[in-house]
């Protein structure tokens, strides 16, 4: 997963995946503007395997990520955008630094599919776990990255056992994902959610303690 080579930077000019705009409005009386992005919304699932009592997440390389990264170390690197030095990327820091734990999620772009229908093809194509519709329980939704994007995401949580484990799962290698499926032991749960040093989506941090409340206090004792 980590083999990421030829990186270069160059300014997105149109995209299948976000559109930027800018809002101008008075508020108050006060004339304002905000830039904003259209993306699509999304869903992500809690998956708990029952079968060996851990959590089923996935660990991806995120160029956005990665970039914050690269620009922590060399604060320059989005400036300059017309010079040809701009896209070339010396010295790239290792890949790794854009490695991130998050649940298994997907964007909400194939019409007549519903959210729930959308979070099972997820499960199957990142996990390899196949999830009847019916088994998926609605946590909620929320809006995700407020000032930026505004968009909605739905939280699934899904019990799995290693008898629904079809396939590897990684996702799907034609659209060029790449993403390892990791295994978060029940009783390291939450030390992990509050280890800083393991980049993580909030989903996986709030997620974990949704099944603390609702769910380990429900679990047969061992
Ligand atoms: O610039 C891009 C963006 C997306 N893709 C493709 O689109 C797919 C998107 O994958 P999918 O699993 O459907 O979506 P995620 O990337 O998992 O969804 C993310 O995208 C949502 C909307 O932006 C976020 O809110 C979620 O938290 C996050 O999991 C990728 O694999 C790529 O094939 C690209 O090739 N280039
Ligand atoms: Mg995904």
């Amino acid at each position: 997963m980590e083999a990421i080579e030829e990186l270069a930077l160059k300014p997105c000019t149109s995209s299948l995946y976000l559109r930027p705009f800018r809002l101008c409005y008075r508020q108050n009386g006060t004339k304002k503007f905000w830039d904003f992005m259209r993306t699509h919304d999304s869903v992500s699932i809690l998956i708990f395997n029952t079968s060996r009592q851990c959590f089923v997440v996935v660990k991806q390389f995120r160029p956005a990520v990665y970039m914050c990264e690269v620009e922590r170390h060399h604060p320059q690197v989005f400036q300059n955008q017309d010079k040809e030095s701009f896209s070339h990327l010396k010295d790239p820091l290792p890949a790794l630094e854009g490695v991130t734990y998050e649940l298994c999620a997907g964007i909400v772009d194939k019409p007549g599919l519903s959210l729930e229908e959308i979070a099972c093809g997820e499960v199957l194509e990142e996990c390899g776990y196949r999830v009847p519709v019916t088994e998926l329980k609605r946590i909620t939704s929320y809006r995700s990255g407020v000032g930026v994007t505004g968009s909605r995401q739905t939280l699934f949580y899904a019990e799995v056992t290693d008898q629904m484990r079809t396939s590897e799962g990684g996702g799907q290698p034609e659209e060029g994902e790449l993403i390892e499926v990791v295994e978060i032991p029940l009783e390291d749960s939450m030390k992990f959610a509050y280890d800083e040093t393991l980049p993580k989506t909030m989903g996986v941090i709030f997620s974990f303690m949704w099944f603390q409340n609702n769910i380990a206090p429900k679990l047969p004792k061992k």
